[in-house]
């Protein structure tokens, strides 16, 4: 099969989140199946050019309909980390990816629904003709409705689209002058409750409504986030629309890319290991001091990587803090956030706890120096409100860093409590996990962590190892995905 992914990352070169990991892993794990993968990103001025090998035109000139007019693109190309990338440069004083960020402007709306239309052009003036693309979250949900309501018509009647939702919170809602812009001219045919309207606002169009409606198959990105989006309010008020699409909705639970997050292969750590060796990672646990200037003594290191988000339930992870240094423990965290009242929050903490010997904040994003954190660490906390699917519990588990989870969305999916799962043997056990949203929960699960680590060290190896263990990889979901193409492509 052809497959094309369009995305606003993919991992190392552009990379705010999981869903970079997702679009490189998946990709690769595709091809390793045999199937031909391109993937179609912006441009954007901050991206990680170090990661991109051979970068050049691949198009230029591409005239892309826009308002009245048409903005010029160039487009280039090169391999990220073996995956062809395809990258789309818009020429205007619009500026629409030289800010030096990924999101967060003003206009994201027409940023994204710029690139989604400009990517197609691309498709159809290179004669491209993908068996399927995969389009990710909100930034690209015009994309099949663009696709089946203009471009079908042009020479592209026999693409099928696969959607992928990886966070319901952000959903890409506009006014209409988004439909003006990419030439869906006929404002009362989309603006009703069965195509574009927003289920809260009858005032604007919804993007991610746009892709439920007219992609052929619609994920989330775990089979319990699939039935918390319907029937909770974690679908942010796509609930009924996914209702009426559950014939072609379900989840998928992502993998790891095991090439890049495995301790044995792992370049960005000193001293690899695997579950027959641990004691390697003891010595990434003084690296790790070493590097962030930790004090040498008898006690776990937790930590918490991850976006700073009321998603993430930073209270929690705050509160995490303060309680693991008060029960001997260590507490390292890696964290950016984008919410300015959440960022000087956290700047004012790491001031607060700068000379503590048990303690390090960092804050801003560090890919290299996460690996050597998910290798040095013993538990990793990830007390979100909601999770779609996370990574960082996975990733933990690879790395032998016990997860403390939030009883939500993949994370009941992916980690099983060492002390009252029920539905798992004791050696198929791999974390903690608490289910409310207060202090008292996250402390017990804590507590219970630290204890196992002081006062059973053997049972807390044999935990770890047994994480180790568990295969997060992308060979089953990307199986899944081939499925998922193959029949939206047969019918
Ligand atoms: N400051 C920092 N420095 C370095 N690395 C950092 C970092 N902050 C985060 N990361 C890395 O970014 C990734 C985050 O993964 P998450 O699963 O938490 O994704 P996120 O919530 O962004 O995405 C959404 O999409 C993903 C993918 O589908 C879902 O798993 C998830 O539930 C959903 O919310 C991990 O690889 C982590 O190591």
């Amino acid at each position: 099969m052809y497959i094309v992914q369009i995305a606003s990352e993919c991992a190392p070169v552009i990379k705010a989140g999981g869903l970079g990991d997702v679009v490189y892993g998946l990709s690769r794990e595709l091809e390793i199946r045999g199937h031909g993968v391109e993937i179609i990103l912006p441009k954007y001025d901050c991206m990680r050019y170090d990661h991109i090998w051979g970068l050049h035109d691949a198009y230029r000139d591409l005239m892309v309909p826009w308002f009245d007019g048409a903005i010029r693109c160039n487009v280039e190309c090169g391999w990220v980390h073996g995956r062809l990338c395809f990258f789309i440069e818009p020429l205007s004083d619009d500026n629409f990816f030289n800010r030096g960020c990924y999101y967060g402007c003003l206009d994201d709306h027409l940023r994204f629904a710029f690139f989604s239309k400009a990517a197609l052009e691309f498709l159809l003036v290179t004669n491209k003709r993908p068996d399927v693309i995969h389009c990710h979250d909100w930034q690209t949900g015009l994309l099949p409705v663009m696709l089946f309501e203009i471009y079908k018509y042009h020479g592209m009647a026999n693409q099928r689209v696969s959607y992928t939702i990886h966070n319901f919170k952000h959903q890409g809602v506009a006014g209409a002058n988004v439909l003006w812009a990419t030439g869906l001219n006929n404002e009362p045919y989309y603006f009703t409750e069965d195509r574009l309207m927003d289920n809260k606002h009858s005032t604007a169009i919804n993007f991610m409504k746009g892709g439920i409606v007219y992609s052929n198959f619609v994920n989330t990105v775990s089979p319990h986030h699939a039935w918390e989006a319907r029937f909770t309010e974690v679908g942010c008020g796509l609930g009924k629309t996914l209702y009426d699409h559950q014939h072609k909705f379900g989840g998928v639970l992502n993998g790891i890319d095991y090439e890049v997050w495995n301790p044995v292969v792992d370049r960005y750590i000193p001293y690899h290991y695997s579950s027959d060796d641990l004691k390697s990672k003891t010595l990434n646990k003084k690296a790790l001091r070493e590097r962030l200037w930790l004090k040498d003594c008898d006690k776990p290191i937790i930590c918490y990587i991850g976006r700073l988000d009321d998603q993430k339930g930073v209270h929690l992870v705050h509160h995490a803090i303060y309680y693991a240094l008060d029960k001997k423990a260590q507490f390292v965290l890696l964290g950016a956030a984008t919410e300015p009242g959440i960022n000087s929050w956290f700047s004012h903490e790491k001031d607060h706890l700068d000379s503590n010997p048990d303690c390090h904040i960092e804050l801003g994003f560090n890919e290299e120096l996460s690996h050597l954190i998910y290798a040095g660490a013993e538990m990793i906390v990830v007390p979100s409100n909601y999770e779609p699917c996370g990574l960082t519990q996975m990733i933990g588990l690879k790395y032998g860093t016990v997860p403390i989870v939030r009883g939500v969305g993949g994370l009941v999916n992916t980690v099983f409590d060492w002390d009252y799962e029920q539905n798992k043997p004791q050696e198929e056990r791999n974390g903690f996990v608490f289910y409310q949203t207060d202090n008292v929960a996250i402390e017990s699960a804590i507590d219970r962590a630290i204890d196992l680590w002081y006062k059973s060290p053997k049972l807390f190896r044999q935990l770890m190892i047994q994480g180790m263990e568990y295969d997060y990889s992308w060979n089953h979901p990307g199986a899944q995905y081939v499925g998922i193409y193959d029949h939206i492509r047969h019918k």
